[in-house]
Parts: structure tokens; C-alpha cells; sequence
């Protein structure tokens, strides 16, 4: 708080510019409640308006005419998230006891993390209290984005074991504190969720939460715009989901929830979701032979999904050590696809490559791993995605690039790496010949077939999900179509750095 010191013939001139000041504050803004309260040990003259709470300490004049000014405290209603009447009790007591004043529990931003804060506003009165405790509780219910019954689904298998723990320790406080109640589903295996969306009755909720890693997200969103398609009976076009889906990270990279909330944190996640933060997020769709594989944020192919297969086939591993090892034996097996590429809008072009890899990112994919994104170029929900290929080159020059994602600066300048803004894009497997782990690390050419039976898959990194698919993949991107917790950042919290390569 600052303060200043003013003679009287001085205060006359500050009151005029506060006075403009405040009207600059809050425009149109009546006062709705006016009353005493102690902040700490001094008493302030608190105001209430439909908006915000400021509260200005009350200071004698002194003998010499001076007057003390002090700029008001300022907390905004869209930060508060709970309001409580704080009563005086005998330990062991669960009720009665006497009024002390209200509480406001409300969020602090520091950097990109959401905190929680609690402002205690002491008035022994009952009445006076219960007054300002109904009408702030009556403002806060008009802030109509925020939930009041959330389905929340919990994989308990994901990254570590610690989703139930991290709902039960950090998100269900909160979510009690601000009365969003809950239904709880533990998922027992893969496609649960998935099942329990198709069935269950969404009109009495007003969110779904996902407590889990990117693919239990990935699940989720498909399950939610897919859920939308059937209760449009719309099997053509993809459908907005009505209800907004918030994301407790408790996986091991976590690209979704870091791309809409900067952090990896579940508490940070948890008050998104109480003070109804909404992020429109553009999606796209999968198509393959005109069948939907999925709806998703991410895709890669080449070396993202080969990667992806190799680490899935050593599951036994614990998660960070099978990626690296993939990683590793990926690169010393490098090898490009041989593929046909065609993408819109900007402009038509059709290639035949030997991409190395190929990704389609509709959201940044922010990591602490890569703060500023895999795909820093496009945003949320600008409608679009980047497209960005990688040319066959040396091992070496690959690798070069890889290790420009984290630093974030100078990924893209290479000649064998182009990137495109698109909405739309095509990608036709060349070669009949499926992608075979198996084969190639027992390196017998005598049993392994030059040309596969037709049906052999490709592995694509969808969401950091493996989906084999044989054939062309049409994927499109769909402006805004599901709405998500959290807001638009730019870069990431930077926490952990990956030395493997
Ligand atoms: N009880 C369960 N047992 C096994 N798999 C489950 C269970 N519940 C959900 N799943 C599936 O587990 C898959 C992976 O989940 P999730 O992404 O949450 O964890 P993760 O792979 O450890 O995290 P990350 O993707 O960040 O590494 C999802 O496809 C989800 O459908």
C-alpha cells in the first residue's frame, strides 16, 4: 500500500484527480454495500459495487492539518471464488460460535500460477456481516461461466499412480470450498470414459473434469465432441459440445493442460475451473478412408509415431526411461517416410517426400520440456494449424533441430524443415510396406516380406496416443470446437530440461 503526505490546501486538488481516477475505475458503477470493517488491525471504510471490493484505511486528521491519503486495496469479484461468515469457536466445536466478520477466498496470480489468497474483513456485528456475506455470495452466483456440478473422471493408472491422490489432496478442497459438487468415475481401463460419456445424462452438469495424463485427455475431448455428433444426430459434421472440459495434469508431459493454464499444476487447473475461466480451442478431426479415427489436438508421423510404437512396446519400463530409450533407438534407426502430402488453404500443394517427419499441431503443445510449444506459431483458436515437416537430412542435422524445441529458437531454420499454417491436410503413406518394429531390430532379411500384406499400419502419435492407421489420413481442423478451463498463454512454466539427446 502506498501513502502520501498531503497539507490541507493540497487535498483538494488529490480529491478532484481520485475522484476522476475512481470514476475511471469503475464506470457506471453504483456502490451496492458501504460498511466498517478491520483489515488486519486497522479499521477501513470497505465498498462494495457489482464488480469489485476496495477497502481504504480510516486515519484520524492530525493536529497540523495534514491529511494521510492512501490508495485503496482493490479484489476483483472475478477472482473470489468463495465467501464465508468466520465465527469464533471452542475447540471441538462443528457450529455456532461468535460472528468475527466474513472471509473472501480468491485466486493470486504469481507469474502464471494461480494461488490462493483469503481476504478476512473483521465486524463482530451479526447483522452487518450476514448482510455483506448474502449479497457477495448473490454477486458471485451472477458470474454465470462458473460450475456448480462437475462429472470429473480420474485415471488412477496414469504417469506416477498420483491422480486420485492429487484430486483428493488439491482440487476436491477447492472444489468443496467454492460448493461445485461431484460425480466421480475411477476408470477401470482404456475407452471407460469414452463409454460412460455415451450413456450418461449430461443436462444436470455443467462441466466435465479430467484428472489425468494427454491421453486421458485426448479421450475425453473425443468422447465430448463425439457425444455432441450423436445428440445432433449429426454423423457428417462435427458438433460443439455444450459442456466445457477442465484438465487436472497428473500426467507426465501434460501438452494440454500446460497449453491452457502455462503450468503444470493442479491447483492452478482447480481455480480455472471455480471462477469459470473459458478458452475456446480449435480441434481436429482424424479421417481415414472416410471413417473417423478421432477427434485431437496433435498429430505426428514419421519419427513422432515410430518413436511412440517403440516406447509402447517396452510398457514394462517406467514412463520417462521408455521414452528416452525410444527416442535414442529411434534416431539410430532414422529413416524417412515415403509419403504424399497435400495441404489448404495457403495455397495447393502436393508433394512427394521422404519426410523424416511430419506434424500437424492445432494448439501450441506447450511443455515445461518446450516452453514456447512444438507448434509456437499457431494459437489456440485462430482456426488453423501449423504444419510442419522435416526433409530427409543426416542424423546429425535431425538431431540439431530436435534440441532447438527447447531452447525454443531456431527450430525452423533449417533448409530441410518448412512450416505452413493450414486447416486442412493430407497424408498418403507411399510405400506398402507397414512399419514394423519387430523386423527391423532382428534384421533378417531373410523372413522379413520386402512388400507387407496390404493392411500393414502405420504408428501415429495422436495426442501422445499410438493409432495404427494403413491407409491416407484426411485431417481437418475445426475452428474452436470445444471449449476448455484455463486461457491463452504464451509460453510455459520451464521446469525440467531433457538431456537424453
Ligand atoms: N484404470 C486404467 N487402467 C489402464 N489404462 C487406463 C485406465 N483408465 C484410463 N486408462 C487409459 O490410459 C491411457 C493413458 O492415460 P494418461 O494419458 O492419463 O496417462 P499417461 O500415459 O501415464 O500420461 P502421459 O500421456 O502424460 O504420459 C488413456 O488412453 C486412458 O484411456
Amino acid at each position: 500500500m502506498t501513502c502520501f503526505l498531503f497539507t490541507k490546501n493540497r487535498v483538494s486538488v488529490f480529491l478532484k484527480k481520485e475522484v476522476q481516477k475512481l470514476r475511471i475505475l469503475f464506470p457506471l458503477e453504483c456502490v451496492v454495500l458501504r460498511g466498517i470493517f478491520k483489515l488486519g488491525k486497522k479499521s477501513h471504510d470497505v465498498l462494495l459495487t457489482r464488480t469489485r471490493l476496495t477497502w481504504t484505511p480510516i486515519i484520524p486528521e492530525t493536529p497540523t492539518g495534514e491529511v494521510c491519503m492512501l490508495q485503496p486495496g482493490v479484489l476483483l469479484l472475478q477472482d473470489v471464488f468463495a465467501v464465508k461468515v468466520k465465527r469464533r469457536r471452542a475447540v471441538g466445536h462443528q457450529s455456532g460460535g461468535a460472528v468475527l466478520g466474513v472471509a473472501l477466498f480468491c485466486c493470486r496470480r504469481r507469474g502464471r500460477r494461480l494461488e490462493e489468497d483469503t481476504l478476512h474483513l473483521h465486524n463482530a456485528s451479526a447483522e452487518h456481516t450476514h448482510t455483506w456475506y448474502n449479497t457477495l455470495k448473490e454477486l458471485l452466483k451472477e458470474i454465470s461461466s462458473r460450475p456448480r456440478y462437475l462429472k470429473v473422471f480420474i485415471n488412477p493408472s496414469s504417469h506416477r499412480k498420483e491422480a486420485v491422490h492429487i484430486y483428493r489432496e488439491h482440487v476436491a478442497p477447492l472444489f468443496k470450498m467454492a460448493d461445485v459438487r461431484t460425480n466421480i468415475t475411477v476408470t477401470e481401463r482404456k475407452g471407460h470414459a469414452l463409454s460412460v460419456m455415451k450413456e450418461c445424462r449430461l443436462d444436470e452438469y455443467d462441466g466435465v473434469v479430467c484428472v489425468g495424463g494427454d491421453g486421458s485427455v485426448a479421450e475425453l475431448c473425443h468422447a465430448l465432441v463425439l457425444r455432441a455428433q450423436l445428440d445432433a444426430d449429426s454423423p457428417e459434421q462435427p458438433v460443439k459440445p455444450v459442456l466445457p472440459l477442465g484438465i487436472i495434469p497428473a500426467g507426465s508431459t501434460d501438452v494440454v493442460s500446460c497449453s491452457v493454464h502455462g503450468v503444470r499444476d493442479p491447483v492452478t487447473a482447480a481455480l480455472h475451473i471455480v471462477l469459470g475461466h473459458l478458452q475456446q480451442v480449435d480441434m481436429c478431426s482424424f479421417v481415414s478412408r472416410g471413417q473417423l479415427v478421432r477427434f485431437g489436438f496433435s498429430a505426428m508421423f514419421g519419427f513422432g509415431g515410430q518413436s511412440l510404437a517403440r516406447a509402447e512396446r517396452k510398457r514394462w519400463m517406467p514412463s520417462s526411461r521408455r521414452r528416452d530409450y525410444a527416442l535414442v533407438k529411434t534416431l539410430a534407426k532414422l529413416r524417412p517416410e515415403d509419403c504424399q502430402l497435400s495441404f489448404l488453404p495457403t495455397k495447393k500443394l502436393t508433394k512427394n517426400l521422404l519426410e523424416h517427419r511430419i506434424s500437424i499441431m492445432s494448439i501450441p503443445c506447450l511443455s515445461p520440456h518446450v516452453p514456447q510449444g512444438l507448434a509456437p506459431n499457431t494459437s489456440l483458436a485462430n482456426g488453423s494449424a501449423e504444419l510442419i515437416t522435416v526433409r530427409n537430412t543426416s542424423r546429425s542435422e535431425f538431431i540439431k533441430h530436435l534440441k532447438r524445441y527447447s531452447s525454443s529458437s531456431g527450430q525452423f531454420s533449417f533448409s530441410f524443415v518448412e512450416t505452413h499454417t493450414v486447416s486442412a491436410v493430407k497424408i498418403r503413406p507411399r510405400s506398402l510396406i507397414g512399419w514394423s518394429e519387430d523386423s527391423e531390430e532382428e534384421g533378417d532379411s531373410k523372413t522379413t516380406p520386402i512388400i507387407q500384406s496390404e493392411g500393414a499400419a502405420f504408428p501415429w502419435n495422436i495426442d501422445g496416443e499410438l493409432v495404427e492407421i494403413a491407409n491416407e489420413v484426411l485431417i481437418r481442423v475445426h475452428s474452436q470446437l470445444i471449449t476448455l478451463y484455463g486461457e491463452e498463454v504464451q509460453e510455459a512454466e520451464s521446469t525440467v530440461s531433457c538431456s537424453c539427446i
